[in-house]
């Protein structure tokens, strides 16, 4: 029987074999992915629909994105009033007109996937503080890992030890022997804009691309220290990498897939470039520090510093990071560090040119503390009135516009129990423009709402999350504070402000969130 069959299965000719299986694995291919575009996205949205939960209903492969990008266009073909802070429906039209219609935990779909909106900061406080990775934070696209490799990447057992190893690097003690480099770079574009003043003592310009730059300048000098130069060429390349990525999300999908398109392969070129720099630094730093040079003051330094050691304070042994580790942290830093506080820098301009009355105090203070002296580390914590405005505008015109992470096993959230596959949106936004949280005045610029600590500032203590919650919270949020301070009141020494009559109010939010038109400000000496 055995023998007749093998017989048989001989005298079938090789073409018929090849083709019976190749169609055998297109037909399980083709089943896999009606299974992605349609059974799976109609499993799950059963699943959640059959908790009460409320939302858009799936259409095939493009969810909402359709729709998405109509409202989305449509916003942002429109401008506000001046010293008008109700960005929301500017920023999340379509996000806005569904929790409105839904209610504040919803449902809605990024393409095939559904994603469930959580407004409430305690559930949010939840998701964010998962030590587990249970909602784990969602995944950039192939190109974009070019760029930010690294932290951001990394889940589990490999990402607690890069905390264990960065932190220390940004522990607030540390942090003052980066005030040198802080300064020496706002000093220069301080010293840039009084150069550029005209007859009358005033000089218009669009400070976005200055504080960008500034920004760039202070990763650099801080990372790096005396080879800041080097580091200023790894931050010209990453911006180059950041246009090009923003480039090709404009064009849809395939403009960042791994296509050898003239893009990618600039792209790939660039961040060759980058790691033989960063390389270099590295190569140069170890070999500086095996031959007993003091060069712990940057970032860089401190980084390889803890790498080197071979236990913690409690005397268990660690293992540092690889060199490829290192270099994946040194990008991260350009890409995470820069567009953010030049964000926060320049709606603190704008927002100031809008509330002059605040400007003035925040001018006063300075000037109180410090005359038009040097900036001291002591000094700056004792800001009180700019750090109520900086917390203020980062409520109002926060530079990330809501987080996202996704569950990779069924998770229970407030009361509903998500599937394996789900993403999660948390609208940061949505939530600090919430008048049930904020109070009838939410949109309203008032720094005084911080007088008595973040907590006191809400009905709920915990609704303040510019910097994001648990163990994936910012892990430079106090650096951040005290660039922006530091950069701020040296501006406020030197120069008084009004928004220039070319400034329309207007906010982009392709990555995170911009004036949309630049910040054209107008400055005059004092
Ligand atoms: C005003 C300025 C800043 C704001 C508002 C900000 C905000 C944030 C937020 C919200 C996250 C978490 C994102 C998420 O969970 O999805 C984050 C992460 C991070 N930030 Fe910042 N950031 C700022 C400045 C900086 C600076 C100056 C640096 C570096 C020098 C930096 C380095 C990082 C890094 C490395 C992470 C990833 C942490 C991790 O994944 O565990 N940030 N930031």
């Amino acid at each position: 029987m055995v023998l007749s069959t093998l017989m048989s299965a001989a005298s079938v000719p090789w073409s018929s074999l090849v083709c019976g299986t190749l169609g055998f694995v297109l037909l399980w291919q083709a089943s896999r992915l009606v299974d992605l575009l349609w059974w799976q996205p109609r499993r799950l949205e059963r699943a959640l629909r059959a908790q009460g939960l409320r939302g858009t209903s799936y259409r095939f492969v493009i969810g909402d994105m359709m729709d998405y990008r109509r409202r989305r266009k449509e916003a942002q073909s429109r401008s506000m009033p001046l010293r008008c802070h109700s960005i929301a429906p500017l920023v999340a039209p379509l996000l806005c007109d569904i929790v409105r219609e839904h209610g504040k935990t919803c449902m809605s779909w990024y393409a095939m996937y559904p994603k469930v909106t959580i407004h409430d900061p305690d559930l949010a406080k939840e998701v964010l503080s998962n030590k587990f990775g249970h909602f784990e934070k969602v995944k950039f696209p192939p190109l974009s890992r070019l760029l930010a490799a690294g932290l951001a990447e990394h889940e589990g057992e490999k990402w607690v030890k890069h905390r264990r190893i960065l932190n220390p690097a940004f522990h607030l003690e540390k942090l003052k022997l980066m005030l040198p480099a802080l300064s020496t770079s706002c000093e220069e574009l301080v010293n840039r804009w009084t150069r550029s003043l005209g007859s009358d003592g005033t000089y218009e310009l669009d400070v976005f691309p200055e504080f960008q730059r500034l920004t760039g300048d202070v990763i650099s000098r801080t990372a790096f220290g005396s080879n800041y130069l080097e580091g200023a060429r790894v931050f010209q390349l990453q911006s180059e990498q950041v246009e090009r990525i923003a480039g090709a999300w404009k064009i849809g999908i395939p403009g960042y897939l791994s296509l050898p398109t003239k893009n990618n392969r600039k792209m790939h070129q660039n961040n060759s470039e980058i790691e033989s720099i960063l390389h270099g630094l590295i190569g140069k730093r170890m070999q500086a520090m095996q031959e007993g040079e003091n060069t712990k003051e940057d970032l860089l330094g401190l980084m390889l510093e803890s790498n080197m050691r071979t236990s913690d304070d409690n005397g268990q042994s660690i293992s540092g990071m690889t060199i490829k580790e290192v270099v994946e942290e040194c990008k991260l830093f350009y890409l995470a560090g820069t567009e953010t506080t030049s964000i926060l820098l320049t709606w603190t301009m704008i927002v100031l040119s809008m509330h002059p009355e605040w400007q003035d105090r925040a001018r006063e203070e300075v000037i109180s503390l410090f005359g038009k002296n040097k900036l001291n580390y002591e000094g700056v914590n004792r800001l009180k009135t700019v750090t109520l405005i900086l917390y203020e505008v980062l409520r109002l015109y926060s530079p990330a516009v809501a987080f996202f992470r996704k569950t990779y096993k069924e998770m229970k959230i407030g009361g509903i129990t998500c599937p394996a596959g789900v993403l999660i949106e948390l609208p940061l936004l949505l939530m600090n423009h919430d008048p049930d949280i904020w109070g009838r005045d939410v949109h309203e610029f008032k720094p005084e709402r911080f007088t008595n600590g973040i907590s006191q500032a809400s009905k709920n203590p915990g609704a303040f999350l510019p910097f994001s919650w648990g163990p994936r919270i910012c892990i430079a949020q106090q650096f951040a504070l005290l660039e922006a301070k530091i950069a701020f009141c040296t501006i406020l020494q030197c120069f008084e402000f009004e928004l220039a009559p070319s400034y329309t109010h207007a906010v982009n939010n392709t990555r995170l969130m911009r004036p949309m038109h630049g910040a054209q400000i107008k400055l005059r000496a004092i």
